[in-house]
C-alpha cells in the first residue's frame, strides 16, 4: 500500500503532519514529531522576534474540540531556521509578521538561508488583538502576494481562515491561481467563537473570551473549503487539509475532497504524537476495506447527487 503524497517536487511517506501551533512550539516538541510516524511537521508560527502572547487562560478543550487565543507566542525565526537548516528530509516551517514590511522582511531572510523545505505562510491568525486575519483582505492578499513573488524563490504555500460564501473561494482561488504557490493550507481555526462554562464565564482570558475554535466543532467547515479550493485551484497547486481531524476516517474525508497532506492540531494536543501511527492505521484499514492501494486513486473522488 501506498501511502506516499508529492507536493512539487518534495515527496512524503505519508500525509500526517502537525498543525502549526501545536506541539511545534520548542525543538524538543519538533523532535518528537519528527521521531513519530508523522511524515513531516510544521513549526509553531514563527515572527522576527520572540513573542510572549496572551495572557491565560489562553487554551481550553472539551470533548468536542478546542478554543485559543495563544498571541502567537514563538521562539522567533532564527531559532527554527537554525534548527531546520540542520536537518535532512522535508519539513514546512511557519511564518507571519504584523504588517507586510515585516512579512517581506522575514521572507527575505528565509530566502537568504540555507532552508530548504517549503515556508508556511499564515495568513490567517484570529488573535492578534486589533489585527484582521489578512486572507479576509483580498486586496491586501492579492498585493503582497504579487510583492513576494518578485524576490522570493522558495517554496511556499498559505495557511487560509475558513471562507462563508461561494463568492470569496472564487475571488481568492482567482488571486492564488495567479502565483507560483506550491500549496494552500486550509482551514485555520474558525475565528473569535467563544465557550461558556458552568459559571457562566467563558473560558479564556483573551478578546474576552473570543478565540480560534478547533477540533470536531469545525470538520464540515474544513472539509468545505478543502473542496471548494480542490476544485477552483490550479491543479499544481495542492490543498493541505487540517481541521476536525480526529481518526483515519477523518483524513479518508479530507483526501476525498482534495486535500494531499492532512495536518492534525486538536487531537495531537490531546493524545500526543502517537497519535499518528493509530490515525496511520485506520487510514490503512479503510484503504484496505476499499480496495484502494494509493491516495490518488481516491483523492477529489467525493461524490455528489
Ligand atoms: C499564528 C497564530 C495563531 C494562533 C495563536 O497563536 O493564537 N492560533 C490559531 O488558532 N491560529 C493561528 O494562526
Amino acid at each position: 500500500m501506498n501511502l506516499k503524497v508529492k507536493i512539487k517536487d518534495f515527496e512524503f511517506e505519508n500525509p500526517l503532519m502537525n498543525a502549526a501551533g501545536v506541539n511545534c512550539y520548542t525543538i524538543d516538541e519538533l523532535e518528537e514529531i519528527r521521531n513519530s510516524k508523522a511524515a513531516s511537521f510544521v513549526t509553531k508560527t514563527c515572527t522576527l522576534n520572540t513573542r510572549q502572547g496572551n495572557l491565560e487562560p489562553r487554551y481550553y478543550e472539551n470533548e468536542l474540540g478546542s478554543i485559543n487565543s495563544m498571541g502567537l507566542p514563538n521562539l522567533g525565526i532564527d531559532y527554527y531556521l537554525n534548527y531546520l537548516e540542520s536537518l535532512d528530509g522535508t519539513y514546512f516551517l511557519s511564518v507571519t509578521e504584523m504588517n507586510t514590511e515585516n512579512i517581506h522582511k522575514i521572507l527575505e531572510k528565509i530566502n537568504e538561508s540555507s532552508f530548504n523545505g517549503l515556508v508556511e505562510l499564515n495568513l490567517s491568525c484570529p488573535n492578534i488583538e486589533g489585527k484582521p486575519q489578512i486572507a479576509y483582505d483580498f486586496k491586501t492578499t492579492d498585493k503582497l502576494l504579487a510583492d513576494i513573488f518578485k524576490y522570493f524563490k522558495k517554496d511556499l504555500g498559505v495557511k487560509l481562515p475558513p471562507y462563508f460564501d461561494l463568492a470569496h473561494f472564487d475571488i481568492m482561488a482567482n488571486i492564488l491561481n495567479k502565483y507560483p504557490i506550491r500549496f494552500v493550507n486550509s482551514i485555520n481555526s474558525i475565528g473569535n467563537a467563544i465557550i461558556i462554562d458552568e459559571n457562566d464565564t467563558v473560558v479564556i482570558k483573551p478578546k474576552n473570551g473570543f478565540g480560534g475554535l478547533g477540533g470536531e466543532y469545525i470538520k464540515p467547515t474544513a472539509l468545505a473549503n478543502v473542496n471548494a479550493f480542490y476544485r477552483r485551484l490550479n491543479k499544481d497547486i495542492k490543498i493541505i487539509g487540517t481541521g476536525g481531524v480526529n481518526t483515519g476516517r477523518d483524513v479518508y474525508e479530507h483526501i476525498l475532497c482534495g486535500a494531499y497532506m492532512v495536518q492534525i492540531g486538536t487531537r495531537l494536543q490531546k493524545e500526543k504524537s502517537k497519535v499518528f501511527e493509530r490515525i496511520l492505521n485506520e487510514l490503512k484499514e479503510i484503504m484496505k476495506e476499499k480496495n484502494y492501494n494509493s491516495l490518488d486513486e481516491f483523492r477529489g473522488k467525493l461524490k455528489t447527487l
